[in-house]
């Protein structure tokens, strides 16, 4: 039977069990996928339950090389092994019920595509990653539950599968369309173990469509600046020119996301603060570059200047960004 999103949203009784019971796959196991797999561990160990989590390897060259354990490593160096089960794809043969998807956005099509068989109308999957374009597409996926998040949370990899929890922050999850509010309420009690909500600051909310576009904005104005200035993200609120660029690229923006009915919100005052709460941290952007890595720039500025363009508007401040940040992807292929 296939299930309508629509259904989904709105029936209560989805999903029945606790989630203290559920088995949780975490698909892209790089430095947010480590993270959230040990932290989901941890919340079944603090409950008296088996840690049920098992990551999604890329193939097995990936399976072989690890070796049953997660390190998570404090801000202050204190570093802490959880055991966690891996497979992949291809070695799946079971349905999957709980999904957490930590690729980066680029990737998340073609790694889903590789679990879609092993999804059905049970599953629920969790899309926690930068950008707002894949939310949008698959927020409709026929029959399955989506939900996503979007986090403050920093992390990056040491070694693989060695992660450092870099700044605490605060996540939010919930549906991008409106639901009722008793399945609201349903959500958020029942899609994380509560031992997670508090490891993780997590709060649903029904605002998710806002939320993602808010940081999807502070994407498009603070990445690519902070590469093109080859700094970090406070030296746009201290460094003239660096500033300058801001300004107009938060003017661009914030006109293109009013223009086009997406968010309607002074956006400098937004940026400022993030900047301000995160003056010290080099944009994941920036950590891509000089690591040789392709970003996500395409899914910020390259699709912001999409709906420019879809709406006829001007936007030569992003796609100047666009083009200087494409400009490292061309030496890296
Ligand atoms: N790190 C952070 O502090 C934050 C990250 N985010 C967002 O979270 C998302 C994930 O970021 P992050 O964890 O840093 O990214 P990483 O690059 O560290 O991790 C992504 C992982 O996905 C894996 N992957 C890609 N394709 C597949 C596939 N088909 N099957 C299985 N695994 C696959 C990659 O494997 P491989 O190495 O083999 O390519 C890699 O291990 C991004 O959208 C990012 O913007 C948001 C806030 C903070
Ligand atoms: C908000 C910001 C810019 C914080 O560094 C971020 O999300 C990123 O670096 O990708």
């Amino acid at each position: 039977m296939t299930v309508s999103p629509e259904q989904l949203a709105n029936d209560p009784e989805q999903p029945t069990d606790s989630p203290g019971q559920h088995h949780w796959h975490v698909l892209g196991a790089g430095a947010m996928g480590c993270l959230w797999a040990a932290r989901l561990a941890e919340s079944f160990i603090q409950t008296g339950h088996t840690p049920n989590v098992t990551l999604i390897l890329r193939d097995n060259d990936a399976l072989a090389s690890f070796t049953g354990q997660v390190v998570v490593e404090s801000a202050q160096g204190e570093a802490t092994p959880f055991n966690l089960k891996a497979t992949s794809a291809a070695q799946l043969n079971y349905p999957v019920s709980n999904l957490l998807v930590t690729t980066k956005a680029f990737d998340t099509e073609e790694a889903l595509r590789s679990v879609l068989p092993w999804l059905d109308h049970n599953s629920t999957i969790c899309l926690l990653q930068n950008g707002i374009r894949n939310h949008l597409a698959l927020q409709n996926m026929t029959g399955i539950r989506v939900l996503s998040m979007t986090t403050s949370h920093g992390a990056w990899l040491k070694h693989r599968f060695h992660v450092v929890h870099a700044g605490s922050g605060q996540t939010f999850f919930g549906p991008l369309q409106t639901v009722n509010p008793e399945y609201s309420r349903h959500l958020s009690r029942s899609t994380f173990p509560a031992a997670l909500t508090k490891s993780m600051n997590l709060k649903h909310t029904e605002d998710m469509e806002k939320r993602l576009w808010q940081k999807f904005a502070a994407n498009c104005v603070i990445n690519g600046l902070t590469v093109i200035h080859d700094c970090q993200n406070g030296a746009l609120l201290t460094r003239p020119s660096a500033h300058q660029d801001l300004v107009s690229l938060c003017s661009e923006t914030e006109t293109v996301l009013t223009q086009t009915d997406r968010l309607n919100m002074a956006l400098y005052p937004y940026v400022r603060k993030i900047l301000l709460a995160t003056a010290t941290n080099w944009s994941s952007t920036w950590q891509d570059v000089q690591a040789g890595r392709i970003t996500e720039i395409e899914e910020f500025n390259g699709y912001l200047c999409e709906l420019a363009a879809r709406a006829n508007l001007p936007c030569p401040h992003n796609q100047a960004v666009l083009r200087s940040i494409t400009n490292h992807h061309a030496v890296i292929r």
